[in-house]
This record gives structure tokens, sequence and C-alpha cells, in this order.
């Protein structure tokens, strides 16, 4: 499990610069606190749609491995932040991960003989998912099964 605190200033400009660039988060679940200040965004139905903070309430985020491990039934989302020129917003994600050496691959009671991915070490996906941050197709198709 890592443990993520993110501060985003104030911006005198928010259409010069993001909070957080648009992105996938590679591991199992991203349980978030977003505090009450506006600036997460999903990509969803071909626009960037706001996730509007709900008091007492916690994002749960897909998470790159965990698409893979249910063969795509739930599917990673991607997703960025923005800045506002009135207030900071601050934000906590706990992110839940593999150790390093477990084995992940899609859960044999959601496939059948349909596994759309490999079977794989969680260090390897790390390793491959950093270097190509900004391109999450060529993250993924390194870890598919041919057709
Ligand atoms: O600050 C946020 O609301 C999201 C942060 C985020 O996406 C991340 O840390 O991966
Ligand atoms: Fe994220």
């Amino acid at each position: 499990m890592l443990l993520s605190a993110n501060h985003y200033p104030p911006c005198p400009d928010p259409s010069l610069t993001l909070g957080m660039s648009k992105h996938y988060d590679a591991q199992l679940l991203t349980i978030l606190h977003q505090g009450d200040v506006n600036g997460l965004q999903v990509f969803k139905d071909g626009e960037w749609t706001s996730v509007d903070p709900l008091r007492n309430a916690l994002v749960i985020n897909v998470g790159n491995t965990l698409q893979i491990i249910s063969n795509n039934k739930l599917k990673s989302v991607e997703h960025r932040v923005v800045t506002n020129s009135n207030c900071a917003r601050t934000s906590v994600g706990f992110f839940i991960a593999p150790s390093d050496d477990s084995i992940i691959e899609p859960a044999k009671s959601v496939v059948g003989n349909a596994a759309v991915y490999r079977a794989f070490e969680f260090k390897e996906f790390l390793l491959h998912f950093f270097p190509n941050f900004h391109n999450n197709d060529l993250v993924m198709e390194r870890f598919k099964l041919q057709a």
C-alpha cells in the first residue's frame, strides 16, 4: 500500500497548467479523499467530467492491475487534476497494490477460456508502466495474449 498526499496551490491562470497531468493508476484500487475543493476529472464519453467532492465520501478508482485481473470487466479510468485560481486543494490517496513478486493474471472465475492478458510478475508491470506513463494503450498491450 502506498500513501500519497497532493497539495495544489491556487494557480493565477488555470488555463496554463494542470495540477496533475492525465494518467491511469497502475495498482489495484485507489482510495482517494479529495477534501471539498473540485479539481479531479475523469475522461468519459469523449470529454473531461468533473468528479465533484461529496461530503464524507471517498473516491474509489479501479487501477490497471484490477482491470487485468477482472479481464477487462472493470475498467481503469483516465483522470487528471485541474487547478483553480481561488483556493488551494489537498487530496490524499491510498494505492492498494500487490507485492512486487505477486503473479498477476485474469481471475479464472471470470475468464473461462478467453483470457485477454497473460500472467506476469507485478514488478514487470511497474517497470513497464512508469517509463510509458503517457501511453496506457502501449502499457496494456505488452501484457495481452496474442490474438
Ligand atoms: O488529487 C487528486 O484528486 C487525484 C490524484 C491522483 O490521481 C493520483 O495521485 O494518482
Ligand atoms: Fe491518479
